[in-house]
């Protein structure tokens, strides 16, 4: 039997199983919640659900709608501008016109999906996720995150998926993984360059050689969130990405048409606003080292994914990041006279090394700033 303890006007619901008696963790401050009979709940489910280590969240009702999100036309002159405009206000922005063609994003998809609905052991025998890459389920990273979701993380060298990878070893899903990874680098390589235009800043391959460089760090991901029908009308959703910023430059997002992801608008994430799915855009995030690069300027947006209780979200998410040694600190061109970088000096390799020691909802820039 489960208690399911919920605060009424939070989005963080704690959950303890009277078997196991473990408590789910506040993601962000990573203390277990305190339950107060005067603004708790207790709903007492029939048969214990699978969620039991995953953090529960408030369901996203449809005043939740982030109907704003900037709408960034790839394929005319005023992109660049509306793409600074867009990073500076939110980190964030959906990308139409982008010129990748439905049939790629579609062959990815449903390859992905027939991966993922093999038996459970077959995809346990592409995994462990880490070091090199493969299946993974339900743990994030190696510091305790969980989420409601299976994945693949992958290696990407130059355009495909790096040959140290041995998954997807299946044929068809490979290659139409690697024509989608080929396209949606392309979709980051012009939106680095629209940014740089945008910053004015010279030459226009000022931040997208970063990540055509020889040895520039990428990681692409097939995210698969599936439904989670015990939860159905209890008003919470399980978490299936739990809060998070990316610590690279930019991450360029496709999901089906399952919403889930939301954006936070505020920095101390009070507001969590949803993002309307669009199966034939992109969304682009803001990571930490474009902060930097901006000397914060353009701020990396905290996200999330709420997992829905009746339809399966699958989401591929491609990871722009520099080589190893990339010095990351303010473009001088950016510094106005007078001012001073907010970060110590690091390279990619060294964040990075530092990210992966961190938990999910962790402020990972704090330890390098100034
Ligand atoms: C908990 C973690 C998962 C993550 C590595 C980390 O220790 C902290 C950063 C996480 C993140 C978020 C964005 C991407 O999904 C990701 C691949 C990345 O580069 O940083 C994940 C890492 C992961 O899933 O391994
Ligand atoms: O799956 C999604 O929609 C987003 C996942 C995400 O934020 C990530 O993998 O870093
Ligand atoms: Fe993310």
């Amino acid at each position: 039997m489960h208690l399911l303890h919920y605060h009424l006007d939070s989005t963080l619901i704690s959950q303890r199983c009277l078997l196991c008696f473990d408590l789910c963790f506040d993601s962000h401050a990573h203390v277990p919640l305190k339950t107060r009979q005067a603004d708790t709940a207790m709903v007492v489910l029939a048969n214990p659900p699978a969620v039991d280590q995953i953090p529960l969240l408030r369901s996203p009702g449809p005043t939740d709608t982030f109907a704003a999100v900037p709408v960034v036309d790839l394929s005319i002159p005023g992109a660049a501008r509306a793409i600074v405009d867009a990073c500076e206000r939110f980190g964030f922005f959906k990308v139409v016109n982008h010129g990748v063609d439905t049939g790629t994003m579609d062959r990815a998809e449903s390859e992905a999906v027939e991966f993922f609905a093999q038996a459970q052991p077959v995809k346990d025998r592409a995994g462990p996720a880490y070091p090199s890459g493969g299946y993974g389920s339900k743990r994030i990273g190696l510091n305790g995150d969980m989420g409601w979701l299976e994945y693949l993380l992958l290696a990407v060298h130059n355009a495909s998926i790096s040959d140290s990878c041995a998954v997807p070893s299946n044929a068809a899903f490979r290659a139409a993984l690697n024509e989608y990874i080929a396209a949606v680098r392309k979709v980051a390589v012009r939106v680095l360059e629209a940014m740089a235009e945008g910053l004015g800043i010279a030459p226009v391959d000022a931040l997208s050689a970063m990540v055509t460089e020889q040895g520039s760090d990428q990681v692409f991901r097939v995210n698969h969130y599936p439904p989670c029908p015990a939860l159905q009308g209890l008003g919470c959703s399980a978490t299936g990405f739990g809060e998070h910023t990316d610590p690279q430059l930019i991450s360029v997002l496709r999901s089906n048409g399952t919403s889930g992801l939301q954006i936070a608008l505020r920095d101390d994430g009070a507001q969590w606003m949803s993002v309307p799915s669009d199966r034939n855009a992109f969304f682009v995030n803001v990571g930490d080292s474009l902060q930097v690069l901006t000397n914060g300027r353009f701020k990396s947006v905290k996200h999330r994914v709420v997992t829905n209780s009746l339809k399966s979200r699958v989401s591929f998410i491609y990871f722009a990041g520099p080589p190893l040694a990339q010095r990351i600190a303010p473009l001088p061109e950016l510094l106005r006279e007078g001012e001073e970088s907010l970060y110590k000096e690091f390279t990619w390799g060294e964040y990075k090394k530092a990210a992966y020691k961190t938990r999910l909802g962790d402020n990972r820039l704090a330890q390098f700033e100034k």
